[in-house]
């Protein structure tokens, strides 16, 4: 190892020499990128630039093939970026996600597509759909499921009543902070602000260490920020995006009773997505009001040797709806098994959608 630099100028002009071949990787790739939107183009004059099972095959590959010292997760993040200015060229991408700014909604938006993408907020989960439906964004991003508190009924039954695809999902760690503002007096905190669901998240914290202060829930973690700017006697329970944006100060981190606290997004759009290698696949499905309709419904999959992820119960809201189920399981609509069972399950449900396939979470 006669030839390894020791010294520190000789470390940063090696340092030099890497940035500038990576530097020119980087622009070849996007190079690539930029041929790839004309090839799309020529098959289809309306092409769909953004795929997301192509970007997770690419950041599987990419966390398959690193060998370190920077871990896999870190180095599928840095692609995760290039990826996301590669596809800014070929068109940039649009997305609606909940609002409003510096909710986890919209770090989940910019953790899946990356920080070139334009993301919009939106005040309701129904008009995270419309504006997809509509066509003025080209994907939406809305909660459907936390690991303490459940699932996002709301998300669920905004589904049956649109045609919209799910096209991904996300998953991201939730870190809740007690936040206060240059004003805040921090002995004389008397109410504190978050969303309902962040209350649920804290509620043991809380009752150990403000058991008499007001909780008043809010419609946002990002909305509880913004209002403790202007109250002496008041905190917010919010995440590190809402803390940034409002410029508030962290008296207690991760607050959150469950230190594994991660919440489920969705991608939704218009779009059928292929097979990745690593897929999930979502239905609703209505079944007749008669004993054992769970366990007809169930026997298929069980059969198919299909895991289940998850399954939820909603009421339904129209006749032929008597029970709607909301179920998650592994595999790709195009994969035989997967087919056979969803043929099967046609067959004994009043109704079946499938919402879509896409690939599992990769980051
Ligand atoms: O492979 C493609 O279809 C591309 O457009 C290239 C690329 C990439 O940068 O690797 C960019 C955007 C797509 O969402 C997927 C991958």
């Amino acid at each position: 190892m006669s030839d390894t630099p020791i010294n520190l100028d000789d470390l940063r002009q090696r340092i030099d020499q890497l940035d500038g071949d990576i530097l020119r990787m980087i622009s070849e790739r996007a190079s690539c990128a930029q041929q790839v939107a004309h090839v799309k183009l020529a098959q289809d004059k309306d092409a769909v630039f953004y795929r997301p099972e192509r970007e997770a095959q690419v950041l599987r590959r990419i966390m398959a093939l690193n060998k370190g010292p920077l871990d896999s997760e870190e180095m599928a993040r840095l692609f995760r970026e290039i990826m996301s200015a590669c596809l800014a060229l070929e068109q940039p991408v649009k997305v609606a996600y909940l609002g409003p700014e510096g909710t986890f909604t919209q770090q989940a938006a910019l953790k899946h597509f990356g920080e070139s993408a334009v993301s919009l907020p939106m005040a309701a989960i129904d008009e995270v759909f419309r504006e997809v439906e509509a066509g003025a964004v080209n994907y939406g991003v809305v909660p459907v499921e936390n690991s303490t508190e459940g699932v996002v009924n709301h998300t669920l039954d905004t589904f049956m009543d649109s045609s919209i695809k799910i096209c991904g999902e996300v998953v991201l760690r939730i870190h809740h902070h007690l936040l206060i503002s240059e004003t805040t007096r921090k002995d004389k905190v008397s109410r504190i602000y978050s969303h309902p669901q962040s209350f649920g998240q804290c509620r043991k914290w809380l009752d150990a260490h403000y058991p008499h202060a007001e909780r008043v829930p809010v419609s946002s973690n990002a909305e509880a920020a913004k209002l403790v700017k202007t109250e002496w006697h008041s905190a917010a329970i919010a995440g590190d995006m809402a803390a940034k944006l409002y410029g508030l100060e962290r008296i207690a981190d991760k607050i959150e009773d469950r230190p594994d606290n991660s919440t489920r997004f969705l991608i939704i759009g218009n779009q059928d997505v292929p097979m990745s290698g690593e897929d999930k696949t979502s239905i609703v499905v209505a079944m007749r009001n008669q004993p054992g309709a769970l366990h007809d419904l169930l026997e298929p999959f069980h059969r198919h040797k299909i895991d289940l992820t998850r399954i939820e119960t909603r009421p339904s809201r129209t006749g032929v709806w008597n029970y709607v189920f909301f179920i998650d399981f592994k595999g790709h609509r195009d994969e035989p098994g997967v087919a056979a069972v969803l043929e099967e399950v046609r067959l004994r449900a009043s109704e079946l959608r499938v919402l879509g396939s896409y690939p599992q979470g990769v980051l």
